[in-house]
């Protein structure tokens, strides 16, 4: 199958000599949700950016539904809606009429029944007659997505949805890519929020400085990455781990006094509460217990301190 989005080898330096992205290629599945991760200034803006013929390249293509975004770039765009990182609405006008616009800048004729299905998905049809400056954020959000929407693209991209909202707006933020992914939209997200990109990704893409480090199913991801470590701390310092319990991955503290141990949160079996037993049964008492979920700066270091090979995927 032909990939929605393919791109090779490309690269972006900025006139200030910044080099935002360093051959860089990627194929997106038709239908597919692929987030990218990376830290403030990894590029993944610039990569938005390049695929919506927004920033020109300075190296290598990039092709949507098989169009050229340079010398095609008519076909190219119309397959493409970007869902900004700023909020931008004219104030006074109403929700209806923006979308309305923006289908129109598309060179599409109007189509208020499509409009009224986006309106309604985005749980915005009650508000089509409200001005845009009475709405929250996160209406406002989902008004930024609606125009997005508005030329029915088959290319989604999401630049940090949820960018400084609340957890309940993430929530929400997640439900409308869910409902979209139902509806077979390719969605490109970017964030800085590991839960965020495990929440809704079947691929997660990882930038740093302008280099894709990895692209993976997000299941094999976190499979990786996303590990806990459960703290057991002691009553009694302990002098070494207990025989019984050798092999298990278990780290004893230096001062004896707490226990560590690395688990799969996502295996059927974490072993703790047969762990827990144990511990009981060999006269060690517990005086308390935490977890720690590895965090997003963890699976960068882990990253960017061993050097990989790029993965075009
Ligand atoms: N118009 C521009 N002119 C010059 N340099 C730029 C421009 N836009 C971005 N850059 C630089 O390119 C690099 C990548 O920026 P980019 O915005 O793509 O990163 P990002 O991963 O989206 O960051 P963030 O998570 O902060 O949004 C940064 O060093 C940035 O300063």
């Amino acid at each position: 199958m032909t990939a929605i989005i393919q791109i090779e080898n490309l690269s972006k330096q900025y006139g200030s000599g910044t080099k935002a992205l360093s051959d860089v290629s990627l194929d997106i599945q038709e239908g597919e949700i692929i987030a990218l991760l990376g830290p403030n200034g990894a590029g993944k803006t610039t990569l938005i950016s390049v695929i919506c013929g927004l920033v020109v390249p300075t190296g290598g293509t990039v092709r949507v539904g098989g169009h050229d975004i340079r010398t095609d770039w008519r076909a190219a765009r119309k397959l493409i809606g970007l869902v900004p990182q700023e909020i931008a609405l004219e104030p006074f006008e109403k929700v209806m009429n923006c979308v309305r616009f923006t289908r129109g800048l598309y060179g599409e004729g109007p189509d208020d029944a499509y409009i009224e299905q986006v309106l309604r998905s985005l749980a915005l049809w009650d508000k089509r007659d409200a001005a845009t400056r009475e709405l929250s954020g996160g209406m406002k959000r989902r008004v930024l997505i609606a125009k997005a929407l508005a030329h029915r693209p088959k290319v989604l991209f999401l630049d940090e949805p949820t960018a400084g909202v609340d957890v309940a707006l993430r929530r929400e933020m997640w439900e409308v890519v869910d409902r979209l992914r139902r509806e077979g939209v390719t969605i490109i997200l970017t964030t800085h929020y590991l839960e965020e990109a495990e929440e809704m990704a079947d691929r997660i893409g990882v930038i740093n400085h302008g280099r894709l480090l990895l692209v993976r199913p997000t299941s094999e991801l976190m499979g990786e990455f996303g590990r806990k470590t459960l703290t057991i701390e002691v009553t009694q310092p302990l002098a070494a781990i207990p025989d019984d319990l050798a092999g298990r991955g278990l780290h004893l503290s230096p001062d004896g006094r707490s226990l560590t141990y690395d688990y799969d949160t996502r295996a059927d079996r974490t072993g703790i509460a047969r762990l827990l037993g144990d511990l009981a049964g060999q006269g060690i008492m517990v005086r308390d217990v935490s977890t720690r979920q590895s965090s997003l700066e963890e699976v960068f270091m882990t990253l960017v301190s061993e050097p990989r090979q790029e993965v075009t995927a």
